[in-house]
């Protein structure tokens, strides 16, 4: 296994210094440092962060191997600074029991670039109908810890009830994408001033907010543990506030689309910006940036959500929603936020790393630790072009936008996954 001994890198906001690599570990950390048998690297002008943790990604196999697999969305993972995944379970046979999420770890394991950490459905097909094999999925190889039924909400109170106290016994968790169903039915965009112009139907905030809100008292009742996918709107973040404040074990995602884009979009009918939950409004984008940087929301997530040419470039209403993420979170988060890197490590890293239960990952690059990191050049901007993705699929919101910072490296256990911008394998 190769050494490499990273000279003049800053970690964080610390001063530039020398990170050595070697037998999976970070094997030490100051300026000066010499090792005669390490590959060298000059991060001079360079950051070097915790390896990225993604708590939502879409991987799309089995199923839709057209739009993405294990392997390209690794790789995209990779070359946006992530070194763990979790794969969602919306997949084609849905991950339901121990089989597919086995399956899919293996897989995981085979293209080596990041951890794949499979998620298991809530429901037996996503249908919200009856509970999966949870405890057997969490007794598999894979180890599920994060059951959901994304792409769909878990609608039934009492399955909802019933899944959060399951998981309560190896302290898993439920991800919860809130919508409640009878509020959204043929909706295309958010429900608002824009759609009400476009005569399209649209998705009312308070279809997100009122499962939040019930699912915040399920679980405070039940004493587990909720995590609410995708927050889109400021009455969401308020009823999370609320729910914290009362000590409710509750964790929240927000995506880079929703700190930085909103509902105007669709003036475009371009389908690209199509997406559960949709695009909300420039309040919403504000409160959701407040309460990322305050802690109401603990992380950034990407909702990754390759589609396919035909299944993206069609008419609006036809359009299967979701967008890209892992090749651009980071450059939006810088874009939104500026250098904040500790913050940054926290909401990217760290915290989703402590709510996957990922041990590894999620630690600040310091002697002993597993060389789980990226390097990272602020001062790059890049254009992005969808056509130079490693995603399969193009459906980027972001095509032609020129973002600030450019993954330098990553390397996942000591072995560099990207080097120079390039993804190694
Ligand atoms: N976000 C989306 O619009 N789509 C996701 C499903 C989901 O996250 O709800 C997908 O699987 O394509
Ligand atoms: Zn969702
Ligand atoms: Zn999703």
């Amino acid at each position: 296994m190769t050494a490499y001994l990273i000279r003049n890198v800053r970690v964080l906001d610390g001063e530039p210094t020398d990170l050595l690599i070697r037998d999976g570990v970070v094997a030490g950390a100051g300026a000066g440092l010499t090792a005669d048998d390490a590959t060298v690297l000059d991060a001079t002008g360079l950051v070097a962060l915790p390896g990225l943790v993604d708590l939502h990604t879409h991987l799309r196999e089995p199923g839709r191997e057209d739009a993405e697999t294990v392997e390209s969305g690794s790789r995209a993972a990779a070359l946006g600074g992530y070194t763990a995944v979790c794969a969602m379970a919306n997949t084609s046979p849905v991950a339901d029991t121990a089989g597919v999420v086995e399956q899919v770890w293996r897989l995981g394991r085979e293209a080596g670039l990041v951890d794949v950490q499979p998620i298991g459905a809530v429901t037996v097909g996503l249908a919200g109908e009856r509970l999966a094999e949870l405890g057997a999925m969490a007794d598999s190889a894979a180890r599920v810890r994060i059951f959901s039924d994304d792409g769909h909400c878990v609608a039934d109170p009492r399955l909802m009830r019933r899944a959060l106290e399951y998981v309560k016994a190896f302290d898993g968790v439920i991800a919860q994408h809130a919508e409640e169903p009878r509020l959204t039915e043929g909706a295309q965009m958010h429900e608002g001033e824009v759609s009400t112009r476009l005569g399209l139907t649209g998705w009312p905030a308070v279809a997100e907010e009122a499962i939040i809100a019930r699912d915040v008292l399920l679980a405070e009742h039940v004493g587990s543990r909720l995590h609410v996918c995708h927050v889109s709107t400021a009455g969401s973040v308020e009823v999370l506030r609320q729910a914290k404040a009362r000590g409710v074990r509750v964790t929240a995602e927000v995506t880079p689309h929703h700190l930085l884009l909103t509902d105007d979009r669709a003036e475009t009918y371009d389908p690209v910006f199509k997406v559960n939950p949709p695009l909300r409004t420039a309040a919403d984008v504000a409160a959701l940036r407040a309460a990322l940087a305050e802690g109401v929301i603990d992380i950034i997530a990407t909702d990754h959500a390759p589609h396919a040419v035909e299944d993206k470039e069609c008419e609006w209403a036809y359009a299967r929603p979701g967008m890209l993420g892992l090749e651009t979170a980071l450059s939006i988060a810088l874009d939104v936020f500026g250098p904040r890197w500790d913050l940054i490590a926290e909401r990217m890293s760290r915290t989703p790393a402590r709510i996957a239960g990922l041990t590894g990952h999620g630690l600040d690059p310091a002697p002993g630790v597993p060389a789980n990191l990226t390097l990272v050049d602020p001062a790059a901007r890049r254009v992005i072009e969808p056509a130079e993705l490693a995603s399969r699929s193009r459906n980027t919101p972001y095509a032609r936008m020129t973002l600030p910072g450019r993954i330098v490296a990553t390397f996942l256990r000591g072995e560099p996954t990207v080097l120079d911008g390039k993804a190694v394998k």
